[in-house]
């Protein structure tokens, strides 16, 4: 179900109304200004008191921070928050927000990430960020599985606007095995993440490598090719996120919201 919220329609209720009024105040445009109006309005339209809280991570996830902080604030809002990596921490605790784990609370009410292409199915490419064991340990523990992303991550079908390819994080010492055997059983070509200002791959959360895999064009039964690649020793998670978020909220250049839920 796809519903699109024009400026009008999401200012007609309170809450909302106050989402636009901030993202148009804020100064942001473009793709920034849509990070931000999802971000807000899947808090305001999720959030309450009580709740055990899953944060994601990515650039998006930092607009819901800082309006989950605003709420608690102003509402006085009892939140545990759970993260799904060391950035996810960091802004919980930068925020003043309460720092939870799954050891305190392995059930969570709800938990709100980015996502880096979203199908018509709502399922996810996750990961590009690096994160996407701890965001699907998260995810799998919460009730509801909330995105936010702007709308360039809206998408038909996956690989359609997400070209870098899949995320798979793997165990160092396994990953030219799992290299070999991802191509050899599903083709495509999967490339060790190299980092930025640091000689040699990226390094997780976790303390493993992650390798890209860019899947064949005609590539289509994601939920195969996830239990294919998990079952290649070695492999810790992939990020492909299936069946696993219950909405999604893009936000467009003009502020305003499409969301959408499975078919
Ligand atoms: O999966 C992720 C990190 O591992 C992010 O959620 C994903 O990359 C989206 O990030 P952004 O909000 O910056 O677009």
């Amino acid at each position: 179900m796809c519903r699109h919220w024009n400026l009008t329609r999401f200012a007609g209720k309170v809450v909302e109304g106050l989402t636009v009024t901030r993202a148009m105040s804020s100064g942001l445009t473009g793709v920034e200004a849509g990070k931000r109006a999802a971000a807000r309005a899947a808090v305001d339209n999720h959030i309450k008191t009580g709740q055990a809280v899953g944060i994601g991570s990515g650039s998006t996830i930092v607009f819901a921070v800082e309006r989950i902080a605003e709420r608690v604030k102003s509402e006085k809002l009892q939140l545990q928050c759970v993260p799904t990596s060391f950035q996810a921490k960091q802004l919980i605790q930068d925020n003043n927000l309460t720092l939870s784990s799954l050891e305190t609370c392995p059930k969570l009410d709800i938990a709100i990430d980015g996502a880096d292409e979203v199908d018509d199915d709502l399922n996810c490419i996750k990961g590009g960020g690096g994160c996407l064991t701890q965001e699907k340990i998260v995810a799998s523990c919460a009730k509801d599985f909330i995105i936010i992303a702007d709308y360039r991550k809206n998408s038909g079908s996956l690989g359609t606007y997400w070209t870098k390819g899949i995320p798979i994080e793997v165990i160092p010492m396994a990953y030219r095995p799992v290299q070999i055997r991802v191509a050899a059983e599903l083709g495509g070509k999967a490339d060790l993440r190299m980092a930025i200002r640091k000689a040699g791959p990226v390094v997780t959360d976790n303390g493993n490598f992650i390798l890209d895999w860019v899947a064949p064009e005609n590539t289509h039964n994601w939920e195969v090719v996830n239990q294919k690649i998990k079952m290649i020793p070695g492999v810790l998670e992939t990020g492909l996120f299936i069946k696993m978020a219950r909405v999604a909220y893009f936000g467009n250049e003009d502020g305003s919201i499409t969301s959408r839920t499975p078919p």
